[in-house]
């Protein structure tokens, strides 16, 4: 083998995933293009590689790399070349200029050892000093975790986020057990963690490595929904995930149980198994459901049926039965849910229930889970709603521990009355979360819309509650009359009856357009948001316009779609900055979504320039725009609702995605002007009527749906919903059937 050392001139390509990578290196006597697997390489920077020379038909003689390692630079060039890369946030080319004048070829010294000094750099105040030194002490420890993971496949972007995790004690942590990485680690399955593991050297049939793969089942299946797995589709599942033997899964499943990591239950003649979070908060949600509905809530002494009428008085309108039903229950009950579709006169009915109480003299709190349904809930009732976290005081723990929650049995919200709008997306989790907090005494209104989506998250709360029957639930039903003059509530009312929905109606609001295959669908939608929405409405393609999707990928899914919109709306343009990562190209002015809770994100809104406010949070669905990219500072801004303005570090921006396009899963909760839905051939599995009602729920002016009219009938004729398994509502109804019994 021969060895060869040089300077790093240019990396011509590298693979973000595998560290692939082609560069230029200059050796004293000479410039090679050199190839191979050199994940932790930068510019400037002396390597010593060792391989052997090839000859590729196209592109000439290259060498080959074996293995390698890397010197810190030693030249001024080489130094400035380094720390101008962009390996370090803070310093860009000029700044790392001025630092290689300041310090010569103790720059790198001066860095790691002193970099008080630092702020003789003219443009280097405490502040930033402070972050260049913490940056670069990140990187030297990066480089050590780097290097380790390498020897076992792992790939620098993930590299990256482990170490994120982990910081300094990342090596100990993952020698120690590298299972842990699949539960610790955002993006990291069991799959990788155990590659990493084989790596090492832990056995197949390690009791590590079966208990992680189980956990993992149960993990992949509540990424589905469901809280629970029957025992016997687990050990299947289990058993060829791990590739051992089905005793080994059932010990595993045993030793689990008694670690009180899982749970396994007989209900019902099916025997099944929890992962413990899941079954507490089932469990606890069943309690505090029957407690709320059958404790006493004080009586209020009034004539309902007559404040009824004052009510209608009022609002110079006649009630509906089940509005006037929903009213009298809220009244009398512990928990009510009201269910219903669009235009149903849901708001109506909160509104009226508010003034109500109010009137009476009982505190009301209103909330939605997430940011967006909070907003609209505060616009329809004119009270201010929360998210449901705000309402009970979330805090930030820390990375191990997430999130805590000020709210609870101890510290309960003090309201006379709690009322939920947008159920149907609360899982188990945040509904355990949030029962905690109320108790008995308190009146909970639930409201949603029991036909959208279910929650992202484990679990079939509102269904379940509602199947349940143990409480009082009134369904609105009937559509009132402006409302029938929106298609959009017409349609979204016949598809959720499984019936046509009306298309191209004269100056309504709900159109379908014919496209024959995938790539004509898309053309019209670009030029649909590109060019004749704005033109003849007046919309603005970033802010009004959403174009919704059932799927990820194929021709007409959010990935392609998101990349053809993004090129006309927002082409490449010299005056705007941007950003490649390993997934997309961000540039000033792109629509973007947060894909990740982050509860420690600094926000600030700025007025005049000023900074009139500031607070902590960005959130999974969250909507932005890009407003600035700095690759000097390795920065980028995002613009959120209600001008909340977020800055990224280029490391974080995993983050966050173009949002042109969107999954329809992803929009709920949302509401939009305009929606734009490809209709094209899918999986039957996902192509059901529920997603279609949500997406076309979601518009609150004018929906265009593109494609092909027997996909849409598809979607109609699909009243599957799938299956998810859930035990809350055999469980509210044995529990409550023993209350009965033994009263
Ligand atoms: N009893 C009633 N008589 C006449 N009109 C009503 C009545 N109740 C509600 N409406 C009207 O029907 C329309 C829909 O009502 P509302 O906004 O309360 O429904 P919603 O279920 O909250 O709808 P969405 O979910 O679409 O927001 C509104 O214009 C409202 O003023």
């Amino acid at each position: 083998m021969l060895t060869l050392e040089g300077t790093v001139e240019e990396i011509i390509y590298q693979n973000e995933s595998n560290g692939y990578t082609v560069a230029i290196l200059e050796t004293e006597d000479d410039v090679v293009t050199i190839v191979g697997y050199i994940p932790i390489i930068n510019i400037g920077e002396t390597l010593r590689v060792q391989g052997e020379w090839t000859y590729h038909a196209n592109y000439g003689q290259q060498f080959n790399v074996e293995t390698y390692s890397t010197v810190v630079p030693a030249t001024l060039n080489g130094i400035e070349k380094y720390l101008s890369s962009g390996l370090i946030p803070g310093i860009g080319p000029k700044t790392a200029k001025k630092i290689v004048e300041k310090f010569g070829r103790d720059s790198l010294d001066i860095l790691q050892y002193n970099p008080d000094k630092l702020k003789e750099v003219d443009g280097i105040g405490p502040k930033k000093a402070n972050k260049i030194a913490e940056a670069f002490q990140e990187q030297r420890e990066l480089r050590d975790v780097m290097i380790f993971l390498q020897q076992y496949g792992i790939s620098p972007s993930y590299g990256i986020r482990i170490y994120k995790k982990y910081g300094n004690e990342t090596i100990a942590k993952i020698k120690e057990n590298p299972y842990r990485l699949s539960e610790d680690v955002f993006g990291i399955g069991f799959k990788m963690a155990d590659k990493i593991a084989r790596n090492m050297g832990v056995d197949l049939r390690s009791p590590y490595r079966i208990n992680a793969g189980i956990k993992f089942t149960l993990m992949e299946s509540s990424s589905e929904g469901h809280t629970y797995i029957p025992r016997e589709e687990l050990i299947n599942k289990a058993t060829s995930i791990l590739e051992v033997e089905k005793e080994l899964v059932e010990e595993g499943l045993t030793s689990l149980a008694l670690k009180q990591e899982i749970h396994i239950e007989n209900m019902d003649d099916e025997v099944s198994v929890y992962y413990m979070p899941f079954y507490y908060a089932e469990t606890n949600v069943t309690k505090k459901i029957i407690e709320l509905s059958q404790g006493e809530v004080k009586e209020l002494d009034i004539d309902v049926d007559q404040e009824i009428q004052n009510l209608e008085e009022e609002n110079s309108i006649k009630f509906a039965n089940n509005q006037k039903e929903a009213i009298k229950e809220a009244v009398k009950n512990g928990v009510l849910v009201i269910t219903g579709g669009p235009g149903t006169g849901k708001t109506t009915t909160i509104n009226s229930i508010i003034k109500l109480f109010e009137e009476n003299d009982l505190t009301v709190s209103l909330a939605a889970p997430t940011g967006r349904a909070a907003k609209r809930m505060t616009e329809a009732t004119g009270k201010e709603a929360k998210t449901i976290h705000r309402l009970l005081e979330y805090t930030y723990v820390d990375e191990e521990m997430g999130m805590a929650f000020a709210k609870d049995e101890g510290t309960p919200i003090e309201e006379n009355v709690v009322i939920i709008d947008e159920v149907s997306m609360v899982d188990i989790l945040l509904m355990n979360n949030l029962l905690k907090a109320i108790l008995p005494g308190t009146r909970l209104i639930l409201v949603g819309d029991v036909d959208q989506l279910p929650s992202v998250g484990p679990g079939n709360v509102l269904r379940d509650i509602i199947d349940s029957k143990v409480v009082k639930v009134v369904k609105l039903n009937e559509i009132f009359r402006q409302a029938q003059e929106s298609m959009i509530v017409v349609n979204a009312h016949r598809v959720n009856k499984g019936e046509k929905p009306h298309l191209n109606v004269k100056d309504k609001d709900f159109f379908f357009m014919r496209r024959n295959n995938g790539k004509d669908i898309v053309n019209t939608i670009v030029e649909l948001c590109n060019e004749r929405l704005p033109n003849f409405y007046g919309y603005d393609p970033v802010k009004d316009i959403q174009v919704l999707a059932p799927m990820k990928k194929g021709d007409t899914g959010i990935n392609s779609l998101n990349q053809q919109l993004q090129s006309v709306l927002n082409p490449k343009n010299p005056m705007k900055e941007e950003k490649e990562t390993n997934q997309f190209t961000f540039r000033v002015g792109d629509k973007v979504m947060q894909i990740k809770n982050n509860y420690r994100a600094e926000w600030v809104i700025r007025e005049n320039g000023k900074v009139v406010e500031e607070g902590e949070g960005v959130f999974n669905g969250d909507f932005g725009y890009v407003k600035d990219i700095d690759n000097e500072e390795s920065e980028m801004i995002v613009v959120f609702d209600d001008n909340k303005e977020v800055t990224y570090n280029f490391s974080q921006l995993d983050e966050l995605k173009l949002a042109y396009a969107t999954t329809i899963h992803k929009s709920q909760g949302s509401e939009f002007p305009v929606v734009v839905m490809p209709i094209n051939w899918g999986p039957p599995m996902l192509l059901t009527r529920n997603l279609l009602y949500t997406a076309i729920t979601r518009a609150k002016e004018l929906v265009v749906l593109v494609g092909m009219e027997k996909y849409l009938y598809m979607m109609i004729r699909n009243n599957r919903i799938i299956k998810r398994y859930s035990g809350l509502n055999k469980r509210l109804f044995k529990f409550f059937d023993v209350r009965k019994r033994e009263m």
